[in-house]
């Protein structure tokens, strides 16, 4: 079958494709990018895949990388750009439910289209642009389904992941999962807990921050898979009251983590606890648990400008869009103009710093310093004096 025309970094990778075939083996385009190029979306990560073992690919190209060539992968340089080439391979073991024990290099396209989790990931693109499609990848595409290949228990066996994929690539498609596959997702959610956190929040924040959260959500809750996520044991019922909220689109993981926290009613060291046992980054627990707090603030309709400068003026548009999520009534047009207003971001934009106060008011080094310049800071923001040296220096004489 004919596709529309193709994306430059499909045309861009045409070459190399052609360099491998004239060497005597097949060379396609697959994966993600093949199924987001039939689906009309921006494509990213070329993947290509080829008949030719390691070792004959790093014969044809001069410049090569063995970026994981224990699983085939090969880097190849290539007209200053850099391709990841992987040989069809088979996969067998999986007695961890994670990876393969044993990888087997085979020159069959069908063969490694055989391994791959789900039809619309199962599609390989020849460099005429036609698709080859063993498992009916482009009928699940035109029918927005996502099935598994074969018999989806053993693709869930193989790699348990592939239930969050499920529900993460229903919310990014807006698709629905196939009746076998989801059956098999509900029997097999518990072996989600042999996944490593890290990979699980992966999927489960591209899956939040995805056009159908809520559809995706709904399901990661009814498979169960939520009782085998850290953490989210026993809170299927408070959880389920994000799927009826209000449709917003999510913009970022810091905003997942805050709604989260306030539908469960969380204190903010319980979602801070909560953050721990996803790992997430320090810098994303310190902005989900402001937004969360300003969240708080806003929905008990009781804040000053101080407290919503120290959660982070930044912040203030993300929380706006929760307040929607949740249905809360805020004056944003009041609220935003008093923001606005602020003449610092933080304590680096003062116009008088801790050294020039210790010459100012003749004192040591200390912690006065620091309680002295945090006062300067709030009359700052609530702007009982401008953020000028002079008139901050004079403020600080007449208050001591
Ligand atoms: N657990 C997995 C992960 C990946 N794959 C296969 O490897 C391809 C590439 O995987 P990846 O880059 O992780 O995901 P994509 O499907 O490309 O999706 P995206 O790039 O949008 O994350 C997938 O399309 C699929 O064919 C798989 O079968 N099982």
């Amino acid at each position: 079958m004919r596709m529309r025309e193709l994306p430059a970094d499909f045309k861009r990778a045409l070459p190399v494709l052609k360099e491998i075939e004239q060497a005597g083996y097949e060379a396609y385009f697959v994966g993600g990018s093949v199924r987001d190029h039939i689906l009309g979306l921006p494509i990213h990560d070329v993947d290509i895949a080829t008949s030719a073992y390691p070792e004959e690919i790093k014969e044809i190209f001069k410049h090569t990388v063995d970026t994981g060539i224990q699983h085939g992968t090969v880097t190849v340089l290539f007209n200053g750009s850099s391709y990841e080439i992987t040989t069809f391979r088979t996969e067998s073991g999986y007695q961890d439910y994670r990876r393969p024990d044993q990888v087997t290099f085979v020159r069959s396209l069908e063969d490694d289209l055989k391994r791959r989790d789900f039809t619309i990931n199962a599609l390989a693109l020849d460099r005429n642009g036609d698709v080859i499609d063993k498992f009916d990848g482009l009928k699940d595409l035109d029918n927005h389904l996502i099935r598994a290949v074969g018999k989806a228990e053993e693709r869930f066996h193989e790699d348990a992941l592939r239930m969050m994929r499920a529900v993460r690539f229903q919310s990014q498609l807006d698709f629905k999962i196939e009746t076998k596959t989801a059956e098999a997702i509900s029997v097999n959610a518990h072996l989600l807990e042999k996944i490593a956190v890290e990979r699980t929040r992966e999927e489960f924040i591209k899956m939040m921050l995805g056009q159908a959260w809520q559809k995706g959500f709904a399901n990661f809750l009814s498979f169960k898979l939520c009782d085998y996520a850290p953490g989210m044991k026993q809170h299927g019922s408070e959880l389920d009251k994000l799927t009826n909220l209000n449709p917003i689109k999510f913009q970022d993981e810091d905003s997942v983590w805050a709604a989260i926290g306030f539908i469960l009613k969380l204190s903010d060291s319980e979602l801070n606890k909560l953050l721990r046992v996803w790992k997430v980054s320090n810098k994303t627990r310190e902005v989900s648990l402001q937004i969360y707090e300003m969240l708080v603030l806003f929905a008990d309709q009781k804040f000053s400008v101080w407290e919503i400068y120290n959660l982070g003026v930044d912040n203030f548009e993300r929380t706006v869009k929760l307040c929607q999520l949740f249905n809360i009534e805020i004056n944003y047009n009041q609220l935003s103009k008093i923001i606005e207003k602020i003449p610092i971001r933080s304590s680096h934009d003062l116009a008088i710093t801790g050294n020039d106060l210790i010459k100012i008011l003749n004192i040591k080094p200390g912690p006065e310093i620091g309680k002295i310049l945090k006062n300067v800071e709030k009359s700052v923001v609530e702007e009982n004096v401008s953020n000028n040296f002079d008139e901050l220096k004079s403020y600080v004489l007449s208050n001591r």
